[in-house]
């Protein structure tokens, strides 16, 4: 990456770089989860209403498995590009390394590493045709080096989707279902995690580390270390807020499924990432994803003669496997999303 001229390819269209004034905002909620009870749930309720996004703390995520971590996927990216490509993701699978993704077909100024955290859970064969329901696994690339890598990882990965279900339950409670509403689903999960590197930009104010988007995920959990760069859009103004990174705590947002299930009542927010020509940053999202065989729709408690559902539902298995496909290359359509099933008035 680099050079004199930015390659083409990671070139923001004008309306989507960012302005070199940043909005100084506070707001973005702090959420203390050994509260517990109805007040933890009404605060949640809020910050995914007003904000979809919000961080939380005293999480029993261990600070001291965070910095290892960090410790290891740092050591991972500083390998050569050689044998950070021997465990290079493709088409066929996604997990492992990858330096060129794209969101919204414009280039992003990373590299990653993806790993799902129930290895060999089983996902649809085809991509394409909808009458296919062939089922393959699939399978985690692990790298030889760096030694401890693949036991740090996993362990994180165990905590984390820990935290994540617990996370969902007190959402659930939120829309008013039971806790354990979408319990069912998360057998054999597809949930995954990023490692996201972002190498310093020479161009900070063309190209983006991550192009605006939302997560497909039911929700996501994120690391962010203490550099910078993640930015919501405000539902209030559509202004583009620093996400200011807190000691300990960890960023949550609502999710594309989360937004199905709940008929819309929270909206999955978009959000991106700035970078900088000075400092490298890492960055460690979860991904709720439930099993391939769940059909995504709004739930049932939500929708009434008033409220109807305003989305059709989808297999996820398939969804993914499409996503997962035009995340490789530049193309002329745009990138499966949910709004591809809403149910327009
Ligand atoms: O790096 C970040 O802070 C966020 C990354 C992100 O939004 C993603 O990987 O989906
Ligand atoms: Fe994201």
């Amino acid at each position: 990456m680099g050079g004199i001229d930015l390659d083409p390819a990671f070139v923001q269209s004008e309306e989507h770089r960012p302005k070199s004034k940043v909005v100084e905002a506070s707001g973005i909620p702090v959420i203390d989860l050994a509260e517990g009870g109805n007040e933890l749930v009404s605060k949640i309720r809020k910050a995914c209403e007003e904000w979809g996004f919000f961080q939380v703390i005293n999480h029993g995520v261990p600070s001291e498995l965070s910095q290892r971590v960090e410790i290891e996927a740092k050591k991972f990216f500083e390998l050569s590009l050689e044998e950070k490509k021997k465990v290079k993701r493709d088409e066929m699978n996604a997990s492992g390394y990858h330096d060129a993704e794209h969101t919204k077909n414009v280039r992003d100024w990373k590299e990653v590493f993806d790993y799902f955290v129930q290895d060999n859970a089983p996902i649809p064969s085809s991509f394409i045709d909808p009458h296919d329901f062939g089922l393959t696994t699939l399978t985690n690339q692990w790298p030889q080096n760096p030694p401890h890598f693949r036991e740090t990882m996993e362990e994180y990965g165990r905590e984390v989707e820990k935290l994540a279900l617990k996370l969902l339950e007190r959402i659930s409670l939120s829309l008013g279902l039971a806790g354990d509403k979408f319990h069912g689903c998360f057998k054999n999960q597809l949930s995954m995690l990023r490692l996201n590197y972002y190498p310093p930009c020479p161009f900070p104010d063309l190209a983006l580390g991550v192009g605006r988007h939302k997560d497909s995920s039911a929700l996501t959990v994120l690391a962010q270390d203490e550099v910078g760069g993640l930015q919501v859009k405000r539902k209030s103004d559509g202004e583009w807020i620093p996400v200011k990174p807190t000691p300990n705590a960890l960023i949550i947002n609502v999710g594309d499924i989360l937004q199905v299930w709940s008929n819309d009542k929270y909206e999955s927010v978009e959000h991106r990432v700035v970078v900088n020509t000075e400092r490298e940053r890492l960055s460690i999202p979860f991904f709720l994803f439930p099993a391939h065989h769940v059909m995504v729709k709004p739930v049932e408690e939500l929708v009434n003669d008033q409220n109807p559902a305003r989305y059709r539902e989808y297999n996820y298995g398939k969804f993914a496997a499409t996503r997962n496909r035009s995340d490789f290359k530049k193309r002329d359509v745009e990138n499966i999303q949910i709004h591809h099933f809403r149910i327009l008035d």
